[in-house]
């Protein structure tokens, strides 16, 4: 583990640390895309390396299956897999309900095949990632290259009567060109504000030609991982509220937690 680490990271650590325990041996896992995920694959890999622990994950991007094979974690394709036990991602923005907003980093749309076909999913996430309504993070859609214009006209004309704030529609770059996912598509991102009701926005958008997946997962997770930079973690589901209150401690200069809850 690198030493000096900034808060917020501490925070992802201590989430992605704690939800690492869910794997059992054999597991088949879903393994998330970002900079929280990326951290849990490294607590999976110390995991593996430490206690022998052997699952076979299934990585959401190129990005995630590059890091678990430097850290030699063993991989497969969802296409061999076909169900997962579980799966552990971050998110960009989780309400009360566990609803979330994902896409961020461009990898929804795998990432919500991903986790339908899991058993289980957990967020693992810093505090900043709890909002009361979604959309104050831009809202991202993947939509098919032809004619994307075309989309993201009739994206614009269906938001106009929902319970939306905003309704400016841009798309994404990267540099001077148009990002493009690990599936070949381009993303546009719904400025929304806040999005009334998300079940419905999501349905509607997945009805446009064009659109190949949105970034609002609704009735996916089951159970939200919360890290802080002080080393707590709590366990949120959506019935029963708080689950676990957990709390790690650096114990090393190499910047290893260790509970102390127990
Ligand atoms: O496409 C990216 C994913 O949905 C990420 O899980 C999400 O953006 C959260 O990323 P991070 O953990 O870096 O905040």
């Amino acid at each position: 583990m690198p030493t000096d680490l900034p808060p917020v990271d501490k925070a992802k650590f201590v989430a992605a640390k704690r939800a690492s325990a869910y794997v059992e041996d054999g597991m088949t896992v879903g393994l998330g895309t970002g900079s929280t995920a990326a951290w849990l694959v490294r607590c999976l890999g110390e995991r593996a390396q430490t206690e022998g622990l052997r699952f076979r994950g299934v990585p959401t991007s190129e990005r995630t299956a590059d890091l678990a094979r430097e850290l030699g974690l063993e991989i497969t394709t969802l296409e061999e897999a076909r169900w997962l036990d579980l799966t552990i991602d971050g998110a960009d923005e989780h309400d009360a309900r566990l609803d979330l907003i994902k896409g961020a980093g461009g990898a929804l749309l795998r990432e919500k095949i991903v986790a339908t076909a899991s058993e289980r999913m957990i967020v693992i996430a810093d505090a900043s990632k709890k909002v009361e309504t979604l959309g104050a993070c831009p809202l991202p859609v993947e939509v098919i290259p032809f004619g994307w214009q075309t989309t993201c006209a009739l994206i614009e004309e269906a938001l106009i009567g929902l319970d939306v704030m905003g309704r400016e529609v841009t798309l994404r770059m990267e540099g001077e060109a148009p990002f493009v996912t690990d599936e070949g598509n381009h993303i546009l991102d719904l400025h929304l504000k806040r999005i009334g009701d998300p079940r419905r926005l999501g349905l509607m958008l997945n009805q446009i030609a064009g659109v190949v997946e949105n970034g609002l997962f609704v009735d996916i997770c089951d159970v939200v991982v919360t890290g802080y930079a002080d080393g707590r973690v709590t366990l949120h589901d959506e019935t029963r509220g708080t689950l676990e209150e957990t709390r790690y401690e650096f114990v090393t200069e190499d910047n290893i937690f260790t509970d102390i809850s127990d």
